[in-house]
């Protein structure tokens, strides 16, 4: 089914509670962190609960481009080969819209002595990735983007540069994460420093220390916000990924929207990645908070507020700024597409979304044909909105694909009828 979707579906409200047993796929965070990771270590690292979507598969297929054996035993594994170092590709790396392969591979070629070319398609050609490269600069290393954005062009000499760089992660953790993982090629220790304190989901740093630490890295924390990392390698080793916490917010959704239980396998608290925060909040439902602040649960904050369209009182999301740069500008893609359902039910202010919320919503017809930016977040949290309301057409399916190639098979399991349409 996922491989020949139609254009679009039309979901037939169930009318009932789901339930059923539904497997998150592995996280994408992850397994495109352990992917790099396994590829700079020498030795075969066997990486299980992988996700294998659209985002993995163009990091998987970069790092083969740069010497990597990257084999696939089953569904859900890698066994990557690695020769310690990554060797300059033959071709630049397309990265689709993968915000984690752009910006890790951006600091990660820096170790590679030649020429590399990191490209994205036209979404992630808009998004930007100029703080990273002023890191990369400053660390002494030759990398432009004239546009700010993705392509990226970067003439390595074979080192990662040594000592202390500040980095604004204010648009995005991920350049946090990038030159993290890149330093323990550095010719001395490095340390990375946030310059400000503010950074989206801390968490996302958290996961990628842990991933560090698996694979045989030396870093501490030196002070609030800045971390020294020993000039070690990688070292080859197994890992098991957990399921996807940004996946499992679409099935604490069904839960709260259908009053059904859904068992995932893995309890809310055993997560390790920031938006397994959302299940607390999902569960309020119908009584979720006024407010509600985004920032350390940036990619549930689309979930949380389509189910917040149905709550019993307005819900304020805050602290939501860099979801402009996402995919799409989440912000203006949520608020549109819930005006399209009702004029009125949701509005930005600043970088605000205001859900004004409408509990007369539930079982009424009201058929919208709603866009999907190519972003699979706004696929997947508006789908949520047609398990209450007739006649909800989700245009271009397939942009699921992203990280959750099987989300519309999930839901037909769970026995919701998508009628294919135009
Ligand atoms: O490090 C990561 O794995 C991610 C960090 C977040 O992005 P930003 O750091 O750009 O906010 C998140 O939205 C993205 O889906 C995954
Ligand atoms: C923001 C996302 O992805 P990325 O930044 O990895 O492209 C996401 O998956 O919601």
């Amino acid at each position: 089914m996922s491989n020949a979707l139609p254009p679009a579906y039309t979901i037939v409200p169930p009318g009932r509670p789901l339930a059923g047993r539904v497997a998150p796929p592995g996280s994408k965070s992850i397994t495109n962190r352990v992917l790099l990771l396994a590829a700079l270590a020498e030795g075969t690292s066997h990486l299980t609960g992988a996700l294998k979507s659209k985002d993995t598969v163009l990091m998987a297929r970069a790092l083969g481009q740069m010497g990597v054996t990257v084999e696939e035993p089953d569904a859900t594994s890698f066994r990557v080969t690695g020769t310690g170092r990554l060797a300059a590709p033959p071709a630049p790396l397309f990265l689709g819209n993968a915000g984690t392969a752009t910006r890790f591979l951006t600091a990660a070629v820096a170790t590679i002595e030649g020429t590399v070319i990191v490209d994205g398609d036209e979404d992630m050609r808009l998004r930007p990735i100029k703080p990273l490269v002023d890191a990369l600069n400053a660390l002494g290393i030759a990398a432009d983007a004239p546009s700010g954005c993705p392509p990226v062009t970067i003439r390595g000499n074979g080192r990662f540069g040594k000592g202390r760089v500040e980095v604004d992660a204010s648009l995005s953790s991920q350049y946090v994460s990038a030159l993290l993982m890149a330093a323990p090629f550095g010719d001395g220790p490095v340390e990375i420093a946030l310059a400000g304190k503010d950074i989206g989901a801390r968490g996302y740093v958290d996961l990628t220390l842990a991933a560090m630490r698996a694979f045989g890295a030396s870093v501490a924390e030196t002070g609030d916000g800045a971390w020294l990392v020993q000039p070690t390698g990688y070292r080859a080793t197994d890992f098991h990924i957990e399921p996807d916490a940004s996946a499992a917010t679409y099935l604490w959704g069904i839960e709260a929207l259908t009053g059904g239980h859904i068992d995932l396998g893995i309890a809310a608290d055993a997560f390790t990645q920031p938006d397994a925060a959302s299940r607390a909040l999902i569960a309020q439902f119908p009584d979720m908070p006024a407010v509600i602040d985004g920032s350390q649960m940036q990619d549930a904050v689309p979930t949380m507020a389509v189910v917040a369209a149905f709550n019993d009182r307005p819900v304020r999301f805050v602290g939501i700024a860099n979801l402009r740069v996402k995919e799409t500008d989440r912000i203006r893609a949520v608020a549109n597409e819930l005006n399209r359902i009702r004029p009125g039910l949701a509005r930005e202010e600043g970088d605000d979304l205001v859900v004004v919320a409408d509990p007369g919503l539930s079982g009424q017809t009201l058929p919208a044909r709603i866009r999907t930016y190519h972003d699979h977040r706004i696929a997947m949290s508006f789908a949520l909105a047609g398990l209450r309301i007739g006649g909800i057409t989700i245009l271009d399916p397939a942009c699921t694909g992203k990280t959750y190639p099987d989300y519309w098979d999930m839901l037909a399991g769970l026995g919701v009828d998508l009628v294919p349409a135009e």
